[in-house]
């Protein structure tokens, strides 16, 4: 269990600073709708509905990048989640941006600016100096009192994440509450059956120190993606390399060689592999080759094969918990879907404790019209989610439950 505290222990009629995380894809310069905007909503419902005044910071994208945008549009799509006005200010501690939270009423709600936006936010600093920045000592004696929602943004030691919790009262939102207690189970719950993790994705390294990590906490784990052709190639066979202008797999092998090959020398039996692999075709269908017929490769494999699939569901459905990180194949592509839902309607009819992390991959729920609610739960979180999943301590939930003990 947490140790921070949450919005139920908030003073009524508080003047109450929000950190969100509306961190979003952007298309043609709009950001879009996405679960970050509807799970926030309900955090901020709660609070205005409870007659605070709600002021948001939260942040898009990083300097020098193209989704480093201003936050105007997503005030817009948090409103319509919210079901209330949202305003925004286009300033974050500056004389507007005062003068705006000065002007809210009891219930109101107010977007400030990007955080990014100042100099103060974005070097990592301890908690202690993001304290005494102007950001942070100009803001706070407006609030009684700090919550943090963020909890996908949580591993970054930004002001608006470390340095309001030692100025003001800090209380943890809806959010954070459920992605901490969901995405830190596999390290703190108890399971009376199997537990098994799904590992696919583009991202191998982070998904092979999850491996590594998690060494007794996990009965087994089901391979595909990127990092499931690497253990293929560690297992002898001619795959896990780049073809033609690929670069998704020479460099993550040279980077994790040693790890995956000494993870499956150890725990071999507890890894199970694709027997076969599915690749566009001659004619732009998909067709599946057996791994044991591959001689050399020469086109990328795309998703796992059919008798893979089949082959990997009873394993889930004997599971007591399953934790997904990453797919097992380009599921944005319909032909290349088979692996990755086949895996997540498996989840979805057992009654096991479920955690499907990862901004993309969680997508493929939606877009196969999979029912979110039979998942224990469908995390917004990314590099959060797989540092909780590896142990490694969230700089910003340290400081919540260190606010917590003196409060
Ligand atoms: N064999 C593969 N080759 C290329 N991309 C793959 C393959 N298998 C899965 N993917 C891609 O992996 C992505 C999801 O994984 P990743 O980005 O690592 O994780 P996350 O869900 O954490 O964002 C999907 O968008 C999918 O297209
Ligand atoms: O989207 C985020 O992280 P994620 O891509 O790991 O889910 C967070 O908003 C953190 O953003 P950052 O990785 O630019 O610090």
């Amino acid at each position: 269990m947490s140790t921070f505290d949450t919005i139920d222990s908030l003073p009524a009629d508080s003047r109450v600073l929000v950190r969100l995380d509306l961190n979003s894809p952007i298309e043609d310069g709009e950001p879009q709708d996405n679960r970050r905007f509807e799970r926030h909503a309900e955090t901020v419902r709660e609070l205005a509905d409870a007659g605070h005044r709600v002021v948001l910071l939260a942040h898009q994208g990083r300097p020098g990048r193209d989704d480093f945008t201003s936050l105007a549009g997503h005030a817009d799509i948090l409103a319509d989640h919210v079901g209330r006005e949202v305003a925004f200010v286009a300033d974050t501690y500056g004389d507007e941006a005062l003068a705006a939270i000065d002007a809210l009423g009891a219930g109101e709600v107010l977007l400030l600016e990007n955080a990014r936006m100042c100099d103060d936010e974005l070097p990592e600093e301890s908690p202690e100096a993001k304290a005494e920045t102007e950001f942070v000592t100009t803001l706070a004696p407006r609030f009684d009192a700090y919550v943090n929602d963020a909890y996908s943004a949580a591993h970054r030691k930004h002001a608006s994440l470390v340095g309001f919790p030692l100025a003001l009262p800090s209380y943890a939102g809806r959010v954070m509450e459920t992605e901490y207690e969901a995405n830190t189970a596999i390290a703190t719950r108890e399971f009376d059956g199997p537990v098994t993790m799904v590992v696919g994705g583009t991202k191998a390294t982070d998904v092979i120190g999850v491996m590594d990590a998690l060494d007794d906490r996990v009965d087994r784990f089901l391979l595909g993606g990127v990092a499931g052709e690497l253990f293929l190639r560690a297992a002898g066979h001619p795959v896990g390399h780049d073809v033609g202008e690929m670069d998704l797999f020479d460099e993550q092998w040279d980077e994790n060689r040693e790890l995956i090959e000494s993870v499956l020398d150890e725990r071999g039996d507890e890894i199970r592999l694709a027997t076969d692999l599915a690749y566009e075709g001659p004619d732009g269908d998909r067709a599946e080759v057996a791994v044991d017929d591959i001689d050399e490769k020469t086109e990328g494999y795309l998703d796992v094969g059919s008798e893979t699939v089949a082959a990997y569901e009873p394993p889930i459905r004997e599971s007591d918990a399953v934790f997904v990180k990453g797919a097992l194949g380009v599921f944005e592509d319909e032909r290349f879907a088979d692996g990755t839902v086949g895996v997540l309607e498996a989840i979805a009819e057992t009654d096991c404790f479920s955690v499907v992390g990862g901004g993309d991959t969680s997508r493929a729920i939606e877009m196969y019209g999979l029912d979110e609610s039979a998942f224990s739960h469908v995390s917004i979180a990314g590099g959060a989610y797989i540092r909780a999943l590896t142990g490694e301590p969230l700089p910003a939930v340290e400081v919540l439950e260190a606010a917590a003990a003196e409060q």
